[in-house]
């Protein structure tokens, strides 16, 4: 092992209620909005397909034009509980706003910024009734920022002079308050997103990042950051030089998954944070231009993410009124319409220990010990192959909502087969197992 002054602060998985209820969450609702959700891809009457909270730099619109959209962001038909009602009716249980995204604007009002909805025609503390509606409707709130920020004077990609140094001093005081600043502004708030860290500036600065972590953990207790957070004494991020996590979970899972096989990522918390388009994070005037995920494609997402206990973190850009888009609100309803009948096997679920099979995921429910499958792929034998360890055996298999007891075909090896009525399934539906000791092996 390289020894580390400035490694994780702990290593294995937390144990604290904070984090069992991160890890019960599994679902989470990630919202982009800043001023990049005002032109959405558009410029000058030409559309933009790269990512669209990065227009600035697509559309190569100059620093004082961009800025000057601060002046136009009036989000008049923002409702805080309407958002909020919305994720709760899709059975997100935490949410996660950009405060601050690469362009530096903030939505709320920052004492160290006059670039923030103060000094916008909307000016209220529009955080407030964001963290407010969510925290009222039992839905957990989770804070975006990014230390990236192509506002701010003292920001430097890389420390090549010594004005350079003492400039990303101001911005390393400036970013340690913005923080300090919102956790105190926001006292509801259980965790930080870290984005914008992979330049030489910050990988340069391990130790600032290891101190950040210890500061802010001493201001909120059970605050929960993520692995964007922090560089190591060797700029390594992530995972330090030693390949530990650093943070309280993984966040390098953006709009990937790990393999479904990957047993690995069980012994750390992860999350993976994803889109609906293809790669759109802020709102995007056409989402024609690529692939949509449809909601079965998502649910599919969700699952896989607790079957290797992981979280899922599905990403919303609502518009530069406040309004999220017709397709955004449809695929709200159809998960919540799911996760009615089926949430059992998703919320406070994790790894089940069983080998993975093509019809879908296993997870198991760390408190009742459930064991449930979700159901993606139907075999055209209608059999679902089940392998337990020696000395367990499946007592029951019932389809979660109908009820209905599904037939078990039980093999001399520790196979068996879920027999599945010989019908069309149109929709992902679960399976809760129950298993007892198998007698045949004692
Ligand atoms: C250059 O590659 C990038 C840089 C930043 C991102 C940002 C996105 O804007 C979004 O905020 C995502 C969570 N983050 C990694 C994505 C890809």
């Amino acid at each position: 092992k390289i020894k580390l002054d400035y490694g994780p602060l702990y290593h294995g998985k937390r144990q604290d209620p904070a984090m069992k209820k991160w890890r019960e969450n599994r679902f989470g609702q990630f919202i982009h909005w800043g001023l990049y959700s005002i032109p959405g891809g558009v410029w000058e009457g030409k559309t933009y397909g790269y990512a669209a909270e990065f227009l600035k730099a697509s559309a190569g619109i100059s620093t004082e034009r961009w800025n000057g959209l601060k002046d136009e962001f009036n989000p008049t038909e923002f409702n805080g509980k309407e958002w909020a009602s919305m994720a709760k009716a899709m059975g997100a249980k935490y949410v996660c706003l950009t405060t601050k995204h690469h362009e530096g604007f903030c939505l709320w009002p920052s004492k160290y910024t006059e670039f923030d909805i103060e000094n916008t025609p909307y000016q209220k503390d529009l955080m407030k009734e964001f963290v407010d509606a969510y925290s009222e409707a039992g839905i957990d709130v989770y804070l975006y920022y990014s230390v990236l920020d192509w506002y701010h004077p003292d920001w430097r990609t890389k420390l090549k002079t010594m004005d350079d140094v003492e400039a990303f001093e101001r911005f390393k005081t400036f970013t340690q308050n913005q923080l300090v600043e919102l956790l105190e502004r926001y006292p509801q708030v259980k965790g930080l997103w870290f984005d914008g860290t992979w330049d030489q500036c910050w990988k340069d600065n391990g130790k600032f990042s290891y101190e950040l972590e210890v500061l802010l953990k001493e201001k909120r207790p059970g605050l929960i950051v993520n692995s964007r957070l922090r560089a190591d004494d060797f700029g390594k991020r992530h995972r330090d030089s030693n390949g530990d996590l650093m943070g309280d979970f993984e966040s390098g899972y953006e709009r990937r998954l790990p393999d479904p096989r990957d047993t690995s990522v069980t012994k750390n918390d992860w999350e993976c944070c994803m889109t609906i388009p293809e790669n759109q994070w802020g709102y995007h005037k056409d989402w024609t231009l690529t692939h949509q995920k449809n909601t079965n494609e998502l649910l599919e997402m969700l699952a896989q993410c607790s079957s290797q206990g992981g979280n899922f973190l599905l990403n919303f850009g609502p518009n530069g009124k406040g309004v999220f888009r017709a397709e955004e609100k449809r695929i709200a309803r159809e998960i919540g319409e799911w996760m009615k009948t089926n949430s059992a096997a998703i919320y406070g679920s994790d790894y089940a220990g069983l080998k993975k099979q093509d019809w879908g995921y296993f997870t198991k429910n760390t408190k009742s010990g459930e064991v449930y499958m979700i159901v993606f792929n139907v075999p055209i034998s209608y059999q679902l192959r089940v392998e337990l360890p020696k000395h367990q055996t499946i007592s029951k298999a019932n389809m979660v909502g109908i009820g209905q007891e599904l037939q078990l075909e039980k093999f001399d090896s520790n196979e068996t087969f879920v027999l599945l009525p010989p019908k069309s399934y149109t929709s992902p539906f679960v399976i809760r197992l129950e298993l007892k000791a198998n007698k045949k092996s004692q």
